[in-house]
């Protein structure tokens, strides 16, 4: 699109899948993925026995914990994913924070678009930031904003609709916080290292973002993805997946396996952060969202990342 800014493109873009989910015309040629090294994506792949952690167990007593952690410490280095449940945060309060998700992306585009990304920013409101000619787009609208530390908020592109949104999201930052401390403990104790080190290297300034997901209905989810395969570069992050509606994927032993809903879980994956602090013992799970014809799916990702300013590195003993 010679000729016109950036911007233009990623507006003309973003009504272009607006359309197509009102009129459900054909794929434009740039939403078509071709599977590639990653392989076919309108197949139909086997589920994948995602462990399931029951956090309430960890503080329980040692046998108990110890046989919590190892069901822990198999999932980070075998499939580096956990679902995890008895976390502590209510389903009254998750299925809020799945609800403003949804009331926003419901908005009609003009007052969404009050909250758009800038042509050079990153958080805010869109679909897929145009960089070449030739990049397949994702079928996508998404809501990325940060979270911690909390005066790096961009409170300008914080939805003020519904009017819950903020007070929900803070409240969340909180659980998750505190849940990252438990988690990245828990991690260590696994591997029987001391139990703060990943602590120590994720810092006290750690940063986290949120991504509020929408996959709107897809007429062709055989040609298309709604985010090609990718390994989080978090340390670890979070998923609210869709209660209704499956979508993600993950890849192990070259092969993709969707992963199953479990109501009241977050499931929760290691990022490239702490597969290096692990010495590669946890993995990075490369992963990737199929869409469904008939119905929208909306999903809350957020990324905890290591203190921007903090070297990591594999943990000492870690070391063979
Ligand atoms: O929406 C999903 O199921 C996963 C999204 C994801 O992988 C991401 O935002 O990094
Ligand atoms: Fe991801």
């Amino acid at each position: 699109m010679a000729g016109t800014s950036p911007h233009a493109e990623f507006e003309s873009l973003s009504q272009l899948v607006q359309e197509l989910v009102i009129n459900g015309k054909e794929l434009p040629q740039r939403y078509v993925h071709k599977g590639g090294d990653h392989g076919e994506i309108g197949a139909s792949f086997p589920v994948m026995e995602v462990p399931v952690i029951d956090l309430g167990l960890l503080s329980s007593s040692s046998d108990i914990a110890g046989e919590e952690l190892k069901k822990l410490q198999f999932a980070l280095s075998s499939c580096g994913c956990f679902q995890a449940i008895n976390h502590g945060i209510a389903r009254s309060f998750l299925d809020e924070v799945h609800g403003v998700a949804k009331q926003f992306f419901a908005l009609p585009m003009e007052e969404k678009q009050k909250y758009s990304r800038t042509v050079d920013g990153i958080e805010g409101y869109g679909s897929d930031k145009v960089l070449s000619e030739h990049q397949p787009l994702n079928w996508t609208y998404r809501l990325y904003l940060t979270l911690k530390p909390e005066d790096q908020r961009k409170l300008n592109l914080w939805p003020k609709n519904p009017e819950n949104f903020r007070e929900i999201l803070h409240e969340y930052t909180i659980k998750l916080g505190m849940l990252t401390e438990v988690i990245l403990k828990a991690m260590a104790k696994s591997l029987n290292l001391e139990e703060k080190c990943f602590l120590n290297q994720y810092g006290e300034g750690a940063t986290m973002t949120a991504k509020f997901n929408l996959y709107p209905p897809c007429p062709r989810p055989d040609l298309t993805l709604g985010v090609k395969p990718h390994a989080d570069a978090s340390a670890i992050t979070f998923l609210l997946q869709d209660k209704e509606v499956e979508g993600l994927q993950v890849m192990k032993d070259e092969q993709w396996f969707r992963v199953p809903i479990i109501p009241d879980a977050l499931l929760i994956n290691v990022g490239d952060q702490v597969e290096i602090m692990s010495n590669g013992i946890f993995k990075s799970p490369l992963h990737r969202v199929v869409l469904n014809s008939e119905r929208e799916r909306i999903t809350v990702a957020v990324f905890c990342n290591p203190e921007s300013d903090k070297e990591i590195g594999p943990v000492e003993e870690t070391h063979q």
